[in-house]
């Protein structure tokens, strides 16, 4: 589970996320949209440890500070950054020991192969295309077997077949019961995966709908019909 309550965040006087508050239960895909500027990529770094704020953010039962927190939860930025001299398999490697993760042998080929990087394993992270490195972000992520998992605009940069893969693995997790959150442009992307929506507008949320309440309503309508036909 996944809570974020009366999130605010200030940049010098702008408010560029005011008192947000919604939560994305176990097992359960959320997706949180809105227009350039609403304030998504502050309340994912919020999330993620990465910025100051006033609230109050829980990972399953822990406040996101805390060790218990981090030790179950994983983060792919929007842009991924890795260790120019470690080798693709070593990034994995690095992960595992880091969080003492108890992922196997045989699970670390699968997600290779299933990314395309069981050829590439022993490439240095500077010898690596952007879509790749992408890849590896993704591969670290998973290696950490994480309870909640957040991923920042994770399709940009990906070819079909590892956008594909992505989905298989988003909807495996959601089965294992792992948490996910989804940061997004691009409706087509998860309009076939997600089980709860977010639109921000202007630092606050603006509607929330789980797939249950909408029926087959397409994404898209729904986004326009809430931010009034702002593009995402
Ligand atoms: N480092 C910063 N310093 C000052 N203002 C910032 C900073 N980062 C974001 N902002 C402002 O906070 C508001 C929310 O920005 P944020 O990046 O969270 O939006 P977003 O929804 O992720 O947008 P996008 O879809 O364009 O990535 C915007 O008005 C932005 O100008």
């Amino acid at each position: 589970m996944l809570q974020i309550n009366n999130l605010s965040k200030k940049y010098g006087k702008q408010i560029a996320v005011d008192q947000v508050s919604f939560s994305v239960p176990d097992g359960r895909i959320g997706i949180l949209l809105g227009p350039n500027g609403a304030g998504k990529s502050t309340i994912i770094k919020s999330i993620a440890g990465l910025l100051r704020y006033s609230g109050n953010i829980q990972i399953q039962e822990f406040p996101a500070k805390q060790m218990e927190a981090k030790r179950i939860f994983a983060y792919v930025p929007e842009m991924p950054s890795l260790f120019e001299a470690l080798t693709v398999r070593e990034h994995v490697e690095y992960i595992r020991k880091a969080y003492g993760s108890k992922i196997t042998e045989e699970e670390i080929t699968d997600m290779l192969e299933r990314f395309e990087l069981a050829d590439k394993q022993d490439k240095m992270g500077n010898e690596l295309s952007k879509g790749m490195m992408q890849k590896v972000s993704i591969c670290c992520a998973l290696t950490v077997k994480p309870r909640v998992i957040l991923l920042d605009e994770p399709m940009v940069g990906l070819d079909p077949k590892a956008i594909k893969e992505l989905k298989e693995v988003v909807r495996e997790l959601g089965q294992q019961g792992v948490t996910v959150l989804i940061s997004t442009h691009m409706l087509e992307m998860v309009e076939d995966l997600w089980d709860i929506m977010f639109v921000m507008e202007k630092g606050h949320i603006i509607g929330s709908y789980t797939r249950e309440e909408v029926g087959d309503k397409d994404l898209d309508a729904l986004f326009f019909e809430m931010t009034g036909g702002e593009e995402s």
